[in-house]
């Protein structure tokens, strides 16, 4: 392939909502910037199917709620609106095999099991608030609380099986992990950079009140949109080398001479990447500590939401699986009906192994039990299985293992030489959210302008 090659002030990596607040407030501040994309489109983790007649749906992130200051800011300067995600109607649970309505918010699952569940979810909110999520290290408990996974905590403070079960549920749905790949103190980092549990697994008054019109992949179109330079796609960075006043980043067909670079790529895509010179080792071994969670999110298009006609939201949570949670996914009309559901942690792993066609079969399974044997026919089954996305793999987002808060914590946002690191997982708030790929964007973005001025780079434009 032949190499062109261009000059810049910023070079970012990676088009996704981080890359694009980043790179929009870059050229804001009337610096030459570069986007560096590896896919053949933008977003990232966010990802609109078109289903035809202005119809979209969500295949990535999606939900937005209450506290979710940036992205809802970005979003209205944008002209995105939001609507409510339908919550009208009863909820199922679904415990070993047996599905009962429940009040979602009100975990009904027999009277000791009810309490030990709120007792957990106080006590784990109570600890949060303990734990600044910008610096998670620093918590007065930190290194016991790093030392273990949430797992070994909910064995050791929570005797209710039953509790255990809606717990761990709950940590599959908001983080797409099993309780035992994680620290106790990533959870709490991430509770309290997400205000309470409760908000981050409730749909009313929680983090999953809301989605954007028009999907959220539109968010990042159009920043891109904005951006006096269009993001350069296709173009993988391979290597970025720095070298005096100056840093080169390599990509496939492309290298780019700048000042500075802000990579947005998440963790295990960050740790791809080969820098000259090498990262420290703190850096180094923090991004080969941080994995991503796994999510199938499955799709099936029908007519109409059929399951609104027996009062049902189409809300579901499940310890059965494999589809841990559902949501009624239609657009904001219900035309067509739209049934989402997650597969997550160690059930996605499982299917994962699966052809396509059985985990279909599957997830369709899970619908067909809750909603009648008319779920078994949807017109279209989608599915973004992003552990299987080459420039993703694994979500929602990377988590931290028991150990590398407290080990490598305060390498997660410092720069390295002239790079500067920005993406979801770097976030002070809602930690692997959208919301916090926006305060990264802007955090970063700060960072390099502040760093230009002080060493009076004059921009390219300008030349
Ligand atoms: C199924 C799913 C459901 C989710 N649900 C929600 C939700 O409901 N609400 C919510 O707020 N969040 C949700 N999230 C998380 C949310 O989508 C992400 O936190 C957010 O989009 C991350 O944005 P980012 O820019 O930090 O990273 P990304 O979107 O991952 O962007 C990074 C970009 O870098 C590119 N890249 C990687 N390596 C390279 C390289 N070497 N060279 C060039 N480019 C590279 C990638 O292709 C990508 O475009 C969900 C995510 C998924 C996948």
């Amino acid at each position: 392939m032949a190499i062109s090659t261009e000059r810049a002030d910023v070079v970012v990596v990676g088009a996704g909502i981080s890359g694009l607040v980043a790179a929009t407030r870059l050229a804001a501040a009337g610096h030459d910037v570069r986007v560096l994309e590896a896919r053949d489109r933008v977003g990232g983790r966010t990802l609109n199917a078109d289903l035809g007649d202005g119809k979209i749906v969500e295949v990535g992130g999606q939900f937005t709620g209450p506290g979710q200051y940036a992205i809802q800011r970005v979003a209205a300067e944008l002209g995105v609106s939001t609507f409510a995600t339908h919550d009208t109607g009863a909820s199922l649970l679904e415990l070993n095999g047996r599905a009962r309505r429940w009040l979602v918010g009100r975990p009904w699952i027999g009277v000791t099991p009810t309490v030990s569940y709120l007792r957990a979810q106080r006590a784990l909110d109570r600890m949060a608030r303990r734990v600044p999520a910008e610096a998670p290290w620093l918590a007065p408990d930190a290194a016991r609380w790093d030392g273990q996974t949430l797992g070994s905590w909910l064995r050791r403070h929570v005797r209710s099986p039953r509790a255990r079960t809606l717990l761990t549920m709950a940590v599959r749905a908001v983080w797409s992990i099993e309780p035992d790949d994680v620290s106790l103190l990533h959870i709490l980092a991430c509770i309290s950079a997400g205000e309470s549990l409760r908000r981050l697994v409730s749909t009313r008054a929680g983090a999953q009140q809301d989605r954007f019109v028009g999907g959220s992949q539109r968010i990042a179109e159009l920043l891109a949109e904005r951006l006096p330079e269009p993001p350069r796609l296709g173009h993988p960075v391979r290597r970025i080398v720095q070298d005096g006043d100056r840093v080169t980043v390599h990509a496939d067909g492309l290298t780019v001479s700048t000042h500075r670079v802000v990579v947005t790529a998440p963790p295990m895509l960050a740790s791809r990447i080969d820098y000259q010179p090498a990262l420290p080792p703190g850096r180094a071994q923090l991004l080969a500590r941080t994995p991503q969670g796994t999510t199938l999110k499955c799709l099936a298009v029908y007519a109409e939401p059929f399951w609104r006609r027996t009062g049902l939201s189409g809300q579901v949570a499940s310890d059965t699986g494999p589809v841990g949670a559902a949501f009624d996914n239609s657009p904001p009309d219900g035309d067509p009906g739209i049934l989402l559901g997650f597969v997550v942690g160690g059930h996605a792993r499982r299917l994962l192994d699966l052809p396509p066609a059985d985990r279909r079969a599957a997830v369709l399974t899970c619908f067909a039990r809750w909603f009648g044997a008319e779920a078994l026919t949807p017109q279209r089954f989608l599915v973004g299985s992003w552990s299987e996305e080459e420039w993703t793999r694994g979500c929602y987002a990377g988590y931290f293992t028991p150990g590398t808060w407290t080990s490598h914590g305060p390498w997660l946002r410092r720069p390295h030489g002239r790079i500067h690191w920005a993406g979801a997982e770097t976030a002070t708030r809602w930690i692997g959210f959208m919301d916090g790929a926006v305060t990264a964007g802007e955090r970063a973005a700060g960072e390099v302008c502040a760093a230009l001025r002080a060493e009076g780079a004059v921009s390219e434009v300008a030349r």
